[in-house]
């Protein structure tokens, strides 16, 4: 049988708001390879996100199931869980999220320091050196260009090492040029890093550059989307 480093089984979420019920996600049996690069595309609202948060055990389904790994994430307390999250995803961001106060080095040390793990400064360099960003190591944030933030984010999601990256519209505050620029950076980095990638969008173009396209609409992966369903 095919093992899969993500799959949910008939996954849902719903949001009781007044009397009205949000269905975010409505019966989700998504699977991702192992090494795969997959593209979520949708609309706004079309269950994205609640999807990513799930598949990263950011947040609970009301029904079914999330396997990483095959390990049902159901099943880990809350000390597994985070270390679960801290050791096998990468979480990247649209807004960068990184500290205004540390230079570009320190923001992308800065999670293996507070995992009181020894910084792998061979292993930082190159990624660096990947992304282009060897001679931003001592800029502050602020002084960089949106592009620069985001490769930056990206540095910080690879350093730990994590084997699957979650991207939750990592491009959706860059203009075109850079929007390819970091996409095609992250796929290298993925690529030669042997990790899976799991990126959200709503840019058809930046979708076009991973190896799978997923379409979600109302909750639902849309029939014939998914390569795998029926499988
Ligand atoms: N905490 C919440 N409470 C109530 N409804 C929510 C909550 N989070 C999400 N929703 C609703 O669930 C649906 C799916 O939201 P989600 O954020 O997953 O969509 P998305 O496809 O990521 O959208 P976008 O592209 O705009 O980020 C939307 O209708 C949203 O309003």
């Amino acid at each position: 049988m095919e093992s899969y480093i993500v799959e949910t089984r008939a996954l849902k979420k719903y949001y009781q708001l007044g009397t009205n019920v949000v269905k975010a996600l409505d019966g989700v049996d998504f699977r991702v390879k192992d090494q795969e690069f997959v593209s979520i595309i949708g609309k706004s609202g079309s269950g994205k996100s609640t999807l990513l948060h799930m598949i990263g055990g950011l947040d609970v389904p009301t029904e079914g199931e999330v396997y990483i790994d095959g390990k049902n994430l159901a099943k880990m307390n809350r000390e597994q869980l985070a270390v679960f999250r801290r050791r096998k995803i990468g979480f990247i961001f649209q807004n960068y999220n990184l500290v205004p106060d540390l230079n570009l080095y320190e923001n992308v040390t800065l999670p293996i320091e507070l995992d009181g793990d020894c910084v792998d400064r061979e292993f930082i360099d190159e990624i660096l050196n990947l992304l282009k960003l060897q001679e931003k190591k001592e800029a502050l944030p602020n002084t960089l260009s949106g592009g620069q933030q985001q490769r930056a984010a990206i540095a910080r999601a690879i350093a730990s090492k994590p084997s699957m990256i979650l991207a939750d519209e990592p491009t959706g505050n860059l203009d075109t040029a850079s929007s390819h620029d970091v996409l095609g950076l992250l796929k290298a980095v993925a690529g030669r890093f042997k990790q899976t990638v799991v990126l959200i969008t709503h840019d058809q173009d930046i979708a076009q550059l991973s190896d799978r396209i997923v379409h979600i609409e109302d909750g639902r992966i849309m029939r014939g989307s998914d390569a795998y369903a029926g499988k």
